[in-house]
């Protein structure tokens, strides 16, 4: 890789290097520069983490806070690998890297459906800006999509209300499913951190009827596992990235209240428009191509989420 220059653009590498401090190979030798979109997130920060292990990888993160926050981050702010950029995507972004994991958007219904003209754009534009991005440096870039786009599925032949099929274009995507762990936003309104926080506060478990509708959760370790294996690989996608373990979301509730709270009551709430009514990540793909399964069942990752928020809402260990 060439050298820093001081506004973080690359210089091309026949120039002479840069005089110290501006050069960071003074400190380390980095060979891999990669940009996380969104990397100040729920899964963004996790895969910062586990990215931040290789030393040999410099981390550039960019995230306008909307849903992210730069306390998942904390822990690697002053590091020589590391660069934390407060950057919107539907803004081009001009930087000199080698790999792109494209994650900005929010996710949770409460926060995209906030304002949507916003998030169409974030994800438009923000994935055209990092497209052009990846074109302009020769960047190998990874985008996170959601089995959102699979709807409430439907099959053979296409009436009118079939909502379609788009042919993703040949870039690496992640199809990522319904993904649960520490550092969810508390507030975030899905249903893994609603049921916990409201277990902890000793509220009713909020289920949206009829409840028998189905997830499929996965631990976000096993997640970051199967970006890095994709970014990693040869295949593009995209590729479903999920925990085939399937739950009703009654069952999810009777679980968390097991585990964390038998005295709160399960209590039935109004549904919100097209929720659909089962979800399972068909994962061959990803074993063949990626040799990737998730190793956490829900039932040991809901735990080591518990701890998490405890300590984030300040409650002690046994209510
Ligand atoms: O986490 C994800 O991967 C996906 O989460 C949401 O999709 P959704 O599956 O609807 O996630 P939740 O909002 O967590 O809802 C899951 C199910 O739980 C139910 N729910 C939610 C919240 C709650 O308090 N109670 C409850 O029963 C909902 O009705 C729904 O059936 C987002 O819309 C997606 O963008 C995102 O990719």
């Amino acid at each position: 890789m060439a050298a820093n220059s001081s506004n973080g653009d690359h210089v091309a590498s026949k120039q002479p290097p840069l005089p110290s401090p501006l050069r960071f190979s003074k400190f380390f030798q980095s060979n891999m520069r990669i940009l996380v979109t969104g990397g100040a997130g729920f899964i963004g920060s996790h895969l910062v983490d586990r990215l931040m292990e290789n030393e040999k990888n410099e981390v550039i993160v960019a995230d306008n806070y909307f849903t992210g926050s730069k306390d998942n981050l904390k822990k690697w702010i002053g590091h020589p690998r590391f660069e934390l950029i407060r950057h919107d995507v539907t803004e081009p972004l001009l930087v000199e890297v080698d790999q792109i994991y494209h994650l900005a958007c929010p996710a949770s219904p409460i926060f995209y459906k906030y304002n949507p003209v916003k998030t169409i754009k974030t994800n438009v534009i923000g994935t055209l800006n990092m497209l052009g991005l990846a074109k302009r440096v020769g960047a190998r870039i990874l985008l996170t999509s959601t089995s959102e786009v699979y709807g409430d599925p439907l099959i053979h032949p296409q009436p009118e209300s079939y909502w379609g099929n788009v042919n993703p274009i040949e870039i690496r995507i992640a199809r990522i499913f319904n993904t649960y762990g520490p550092r969810m936003n508390i507030d975030d309104g899905r249903v893994v951190s609603n049921f916990i926080a409201q277990a902890l506060r000793g509220e009713s478990l909020t289920v949206q009827s009829p409840g028998t509708q189905t997830r499929s959760f996965c631990y976000v370790s096993d997640l970051v596992d199967g970006l890095i294996r994709l970014m990693g690989g040869s295949d593009t996608g995209p590729i479903n990235l999920g925990n085939p373990g399937e739950f009703t979301m009654l069952e999810l509730a009777e679980t968390v209240k097991e585990l964390i709270n038998p005295e709160v009551e399960i209590k039935i709430v109004e549904n919100t428009p097209d929720d659909p009514r089962q979800r399972k990540p068909d994962i061959t793909k990803a074993k063949e191509l990626l040799g990737w399964e998730p190793q956490i069942k829900l039932c040991d990752g809901l735990p080591l989420m518990q701890e998490d928020f405890r300590l984030r809402l300040g409650i002690d260990n046994k209510n």
